[in-house]
């Protein structure tokens, strides 16, 4: 029988982006490699990881849960089984961990959750990145769609429900607003170039 080849060997370095369906992950992974994450995928439907990989480095896309069209209350719960499993697993050899929110939308998702007395998959995601001690960046994305007399208040209220007490600019080491729909990709991009600097990683600069 052929010998199942392991995709990740010799991987050193994981980027590992997750977030809900819909919040944009393609569109930034797209923006940062250049490289298509969507190709052969259904959206909100995979549930395997997809890998992009240059030399030991890899960057992972994690199947989005939560909304998934056509898709069944179990399946979500196996999608985030899995997703949970994964990192869980992985933790040692995953770097970074980028989650993912669509910041227009996160803090009315959390308040219908917290109505139901649940704890929204995204928030119990940080806390478990924190507690596996996984370097967290939070990527809050489609910041278009905040009016910008509101963009403070809605990153404050935002870093508040992930434990990270307000004001969001003292969190500027793990937080970056972007606009994956504009290319607005600086200050995700920024805060991945220091952590690659920091792991003396500087090679990998070219990708980012
Ligand atoms: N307004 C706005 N829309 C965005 C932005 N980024 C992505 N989108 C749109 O949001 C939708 C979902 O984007 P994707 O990149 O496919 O999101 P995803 O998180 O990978 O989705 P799944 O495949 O379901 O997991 C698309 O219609 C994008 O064009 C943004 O910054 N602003």
């Amino acid at each position: 029988m052929a010998k199942k080849v392991n995709e990740l060997e010799g991987v050193n370095y994981e980027v590992l982006f997750a977030g809900r369906s819909n919040v944009g992950k393609s569109s930034i992974i797209r923006g940062i490699t250049g490289k298509n994450v969507k190709v052969g995928k259904r959206p909100g439907v995979t549930l395997k990881p997809t890998h992009i990989r240059n030399s030991d480095l890899v960057v992972t896309d994690l199947p989005g849960f939560g909304f998934m069209s056509g898709v069944k209350d179990r399946k979500q719960d196996i999608v985030k089984d899995q997703i949970v499993r994964y990192i869980e697993q992985n933790a040692d050899r995953i770097s970074i961990a980028v989650l993912v929110i669509d910041g227009a939308v996160f803090l009315d998702v959390v308040k219908r959750w917290e109505e139901r007395n649940e704890i929204p998959i995204d928030i119990e995601l940080f806390e478990l990145f924190r507690e596996l001690g996984v370097d967290t960046i939070l990527a809050v994305n489609k910041t278009d769609k905040i009016k910008d007399s509101e963009l403070n208040e809605t990153l404050d209220g935002i870093c508040d429900k992930l434990g990270m007490l307000p004001p969001w600019k003292q969190w500027l080491d793990s937080v970056a607003p972007v606009c994956a729909k504009k290319g607005d990709l600086k200050s995700l991009k920024a805060l991945i170039r220091q952590r690659l600097h920091a792991a003396k990683r500087d090679d990998l600069f070219r990708y980012f």
